[in-house]
């Protein structure tokens, strides 16, 4: 595909899993870094640009750092905002926001996402 665009950004967000044998099955809070790759065969407009110069906006990939009450996930509780099929493992809130991104956009962007809690341990989440 000959058009790619990458964003990073971060929120900050409770979570515990369940039934975790550990302190990450106790509520506490990381400050997740988000990598969101978007590629194209043809740029197009965007919910706030009506011309074909982007693959995908980056305000639009860039949703979830935005405020809980503001339709994001910053500074929220993981386990009352994802739904119950997505558990709060870096790896389901990876296709969580993949999911949500996707649904924003028009067809014809294939995405990858990933998510970090800490510097040295990401999980990624692409369709092929
Ligand atoms: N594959 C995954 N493993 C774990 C996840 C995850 O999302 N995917 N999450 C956790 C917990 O959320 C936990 O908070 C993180 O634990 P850990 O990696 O141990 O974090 P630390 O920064 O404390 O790492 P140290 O190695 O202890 O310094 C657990 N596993
Ligand atoms: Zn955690």
């Amino acid at each position: 595909m000959p058009w790619k665009v990458t964003t990073e950004f971060s929120f900050s967000a409770a979570h515990c899993i369940k039934d975790y044998d550990g302190p990450c099955g106790r509520m506490h809070g990381h400050t997740y870094t988000v990598r969101i790759e978007a590629h194209a065969h043809q740029l197009q407009g965007s919910e706030f640009c009506p011309h074909s110069v982007m693959v995908a906006d980056f305000k639009t990939l860039r949703w979830a750092k935005r405020d809980v009450d503001k339709g994001g996930l910053d500074h929220c509780v993981l386990n009352d905002v994802m739904p119950p099929e997505y558990e709060t493992t870096a790896e389901m809130i990876a296709k969580f926001i993949f999911d949500r991104t996707q649904a924003k956009l028009p067809p014809g962007i294939t995405l990858k996402v990933g998510v970090s809690e800490s510097p040295n341990s990401w999980a990624e989440y692409w369709e092929d």
